[in-house]
């Protein structure tokens, strides 16, 4: 039977004021998907996982997209997926995202669907919905994408790649805990329906300084724009280590500090003149005083879902 492997990268979404529109991937870690065309006599998603993921594909972001997928281009064929988390997840690092986005990658590439990467944005948001009861593009565009983008329209899914013109690289500051089921769409919840016009307007600043920041290799504007006065703040509960670490880290010089995603982890962009050793000493401490130990892991800005025909 034919097979197709694809893999996609995990990322850091909301990046600040971004929420559910900016993210980055990274190389941290990757989820793999394998798609077989079982038979095509019956519509049906088949999932097995290496990982403690649910494997009703209804409830697992790689199985919603796929049946969405058979269903919209009416074909009644037998689709295993074989889903090997590399992303650990629940800790806001589009762990589910990429699931998705790899297993589209993989069914276009084995039905020859032809789908264009904001079509496999398009159909992967199908898997944020199944486990976070919404389908924001952030985290599966990065993934899809690679590199730092924003999703600047939401139907049609637009996506662009931020140019990038400041050299900086990544660490994440994930804590060694379990966030339980549906951490993210515990996540949304906190978020408040209205805000002040202030508040719109601050995060309008705080996002503009940081695009403009990337794009003009600007270090101080990209300090000043990585910032939250909305999201990150209604959602302080869930890590509650986050605001001292973030201080720790502009501290020490780090370019800026922001939650990745949804949290708990938190994303560090620093260069040469950041003390990274001091920060990991010190932001350690702040993690013991919360109760839990977190991984300083250094990685680089990810590249876009690769796909691998295998036979
Ligand atoms: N393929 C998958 N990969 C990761 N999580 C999945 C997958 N399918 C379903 N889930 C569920 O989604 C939740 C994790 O996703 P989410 O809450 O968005 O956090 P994150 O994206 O930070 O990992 C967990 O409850 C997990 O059981
Ligand atoms: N914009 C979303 C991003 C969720 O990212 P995750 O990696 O925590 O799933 C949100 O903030 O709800």
């Amino acid at each position: 039977m034919r097979s197709v492997k694809a893999t996609a990268f995990s990322s850091s979404a909301n990046l600040g004021a971004g929420y559910d529109v900016l993210s980055m991937s990274h190389l941290a870690f990757s989820d793999t998907v394998y798609a077989e065309l079982i038979n095509e006599k019956e519509r049906r998603v088949m999932m097995e996982s290496n990982s403690n993921v649910p494997l009703d594909p209804a409830r697992n972001s790689a199985g919603a997209p796929v049946e969405a997928l058979l269903k919209e281009f009416q074909l009644n064929y037998t689709i295993k997926l074989n889903v090997i988390k590399g992303v650990p997840h629940g800790l806001g690092l589009g762990s589910s995202g990429a699931s998705a986005v790899a297993a589209v990658a993989a069914v276009n590439e084995l039905l020859n669907l032809h789908l264009t990467l904001e079509d496999i944005v398009k159909f992967a948001v199908i898997g944020e919905q199944a486990v976070s009861g919404s389908p924001h593009p952030d985290n599966v565009a990065a993934s899809a994408f690679g590199g730092i983008v924003a999703v600047t329209s939401h139907d049609p899914i637009r996506v662009v790649r931020i140019p990038i013109n400041l050299n900086f690289r990544l660490m994440l500051v994930i804590p060694r805990v379990n966030t339980g089921e549906g951490k993210t769409k515990k996540a949304r919840e906190l978020v408040p329906k209205q805000i002040e016009v202030s508040k719109m307007v601050e995060n309008t600043r705080f996002l503009s300084s940081f695009i403009l920041g990337l794009v003009k290799g600007d270090r101080a504007l990209v300090r000043e724009g990585l910032n939250d006065a909305v999201v990150e703040r209604s959602r302080e509960p869930m890590y509650p280590h986050y605001p001292k670490l973030k201080e720790i880290a502009l501290r020490y010089d780090a370019i800026g500090a922001c939650v990745s995603g949804a949290g708990p982890t938190v994303l560090i962009l620093y260069d040469d003149s950041t003390k990274l050793g001091e920060i990991k000493q010190e932001g350690g401490k702040v993690c013991a005083q919360h109760g839990f130990q977190c991984d300083f892991i250094t990685t680089e800005i990810g590249e876009g879902v690769r796909v691998e025909g295998l036979n």
